[in-house]
């Protein structure tokens, strides 16, 4: 029986998607949660902006913060050039032990951090130099702290891009007012919706200038 709406939303997957087809797994996704039940992907609207600014970046390497059920880092796996990775962070469990079969069914390779302390771990376990592209969408309240984390971990080199979910809603004020004010950032906002929905929300780009 299905415990859990992400339970549901693997359910969903695995019944109506195609194996081994990323984008059959984005729209089964897009498609559950937009008439049975809401979830926090990012969605197919913000998608569209992860797409480009992604592909603007041709990152080598990406690391993402909130992996939830797989759906962004299928998103952006299924852009990425060959042999660059994903190194994707979550802690709850359960999330990721659910997740990791859309992500094996989508036929899309990432590493899976396990820990908040994965950022620390970067360097020496995942021997990590610098990261290429960061997309930001955990715990609206970790940004900031996580964001200085990697500066001071020397994880950013010059250019080095960072997306961020939700800068409007939940929001991270905090966040926002940190790399807007910064001289080491260059930053763009992309307008959008929130996911499924017609709430405002927006992606905000900043990049780091070494
Ligand atoms: O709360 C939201 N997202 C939080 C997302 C949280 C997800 O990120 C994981 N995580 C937390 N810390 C780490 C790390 F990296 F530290 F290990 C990983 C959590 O286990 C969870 O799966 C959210 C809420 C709304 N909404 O409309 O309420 C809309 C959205 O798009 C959202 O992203
Ligand atoms: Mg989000």
């Amino acid at each position: 029986s299905s415990r859990s709406k992400e339970q549901r939303i693997l359910d969903f997957v695995l019944k109506h998607a195609v194996p081994g087809d990323p984008t059959s797994v984005l729209n089964a996704i897009d498609k559950y949660c937009s008439q049975q039940e809401w979830a926090m992907n990012v969605g197919d609207e913000k998608g569209l902006i992860l797409d480009r600014v992604l592909q603007e970046a041709s990152p080598s390497l990406v690391l993402e913060l909130g992996t939830y059920c797989w759906y962004s880092a299928v998103r952006m796996a299924r852009l990425l050039k060959q042999g660059a990775q994903i190194l994707t962070v979550e802690f709850n469990r359960n999330n990721a032990d659910i997740a990791h079969q859309i992500l094996q069914f989508a036929g899309v390779q990432v590493l899976e951090g396990s820990s908040e302390e994965v950022i620390r771990q970067l360097q020496k376990k995942h021997a990590v130099d610098t990261v290429d592209f960061i997309f930001i969408d955990h715990w609206k309240d970790r940004y900031l702290p996580d964001t200085k984390l990697m500066e001071e971990l020397g994880l950013l080199r010059k250019g080095t891009v960072i997306l961020a979910d939700n800068v409007i809603f939940p929001g991270a004020p905090d966040y926002l007012q940190y790399v807007r004010s910064s001289p080491k950032y260059d930053c763009t906002y992309y307008p959008s919706h929130l996911e499924y929905l017609d709430a405002e929300d927006g992606l905000e780009k900043a990049v780091y200038k070494g």
